[in-house]
């Protein structure tokens, strides 16, 4: 029998997410079916996409062999049958409050600031960069974890190891360039570009510094179709851009309308649904259909 969710404690509920106490030592994260575009969450919900996403970052945790917060299997017994497929049990961490972004290709935020600056973070870039460009290596970009429905902010390695400590501000540039190299190597031997990705770190309570929260998701990354690749060409995105091109192509909203977007058409929401099963079957090599908390 398992714990009903009412059981535990909500300590944060985040845009497509929330987190729990179970006990004084453990965490329940619980990935949402909610999908956000243009800074909107939508109210149309995207069925199974919480349950995509946490496969997603159980394949990566066990794939990487990167110490981390998972505390259990996706079919633990204390995760309510609510939330069952698309929650995880997690060790509680004293989490460092850096959003530790890598970048293997600039766009985005980065490509603003390099634009108005020619370097990202601090990080001088090589000149001539356009949209979807290459960097090589890929580089270290970290940011501060903003407040509910504000944006982060991108700081400098200098700035990290000034909040930090310039031992852990390493630490974290050192892991998040090595475990982003791991991911993207392997979507790339997919045909899956993983263009960026922003990891969570914390320490337990004997020290150890582990990776946290999620990890390698559409939501926490930038994923694009390799076959399609061409720098300077706006990259769409692997798993909302089927979303973002009904909002902005047909459905009349537009990003500067000052409303929110309106509810999503059913084939829309099958479709991205069926992106997500793909970008992990794709990249896992595994059947989604395996995956626990699917239709009886
Ligand atoms: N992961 C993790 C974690 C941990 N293992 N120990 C302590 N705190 C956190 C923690 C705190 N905020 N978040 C972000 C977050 C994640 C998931 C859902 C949300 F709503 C919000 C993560």
């Amino acid at each position: 029998m398992r714990p009903e969710l009412s059981e535990y404690t909500p300590i944060y509920s985040g845009k497509v997410r929330e987190l729990y106490a179970v006990d004084d030592e453990h965490l329940l994260l619980v990935a949402s079916d909610r999908i956000s575009a243009y800074d909107y969450i939508l109210d149309t919900p995207i069925p199974d996409k919480g349950r995509v996403l946490t496969a997603m970052s159980v394949f990566f945790f066990d794939a990487l062999g990167v110490p981390n917060h998972l505390a259990g299997p996706a079919d633990d017994p204390r995760i309510p049958e609510a939330v069952f497929g698309r929650a995880l049990i997690t060790r509680r961490l004293d989490m460092v409050p850096v959003e530790c972004v890598a970048r293997g290709y600039l766009t985005g935020s980065g490509l603003k600031e390099y634009r108005a600056n020619g370097e990202v973070c601090g990080v001088p870039l090589p000149a001539g960069l356009v949209d979807g460009s290459r960097i090589d290596p890929p580089i270290f970009t970290p940011a501060t974890k903003a407040a509910v429905g504000d944006h982060d902010e991108n700081v400098s390695f200098e700035r990290v190891a000034q909040d930090v400590g310039l031992e852990l501000a390493t630490q974290l540039r050192e892991l998040t360039l090595d475990v982003y190299a791991r991911g993207a190597d392997i979507a790339r031997d997919r045909g899956i570009i993983l263009a960026d990705t922003k990891f969570e770190f914390g320490r337990s309570s004997d020290g150890d510094l582990l990776l946290a929260d999620e990890v390698l998701t559409p939501d926490s990354s930038r994923y694009w179709d390799g076959a399609l690749y061409e720098p300077g060409k706006a990259l769409p995105s692997f798993d909302k851009q089927i979303v973002r091109d009904w909002l902005t192509k047909e459905s009349g909203w537009s990003t500067d309308a000052g409303t929110p977007p309106p509810p999503l058409p059913g084939d829309v929401v099958e479709r991205t649904r069926a992106r997500y099963i793909e970008a992990y079957e794709r990249i896992s090599g595994l059947s989604f259909a395996d995956w626990p908390g699917g239709a009886a």
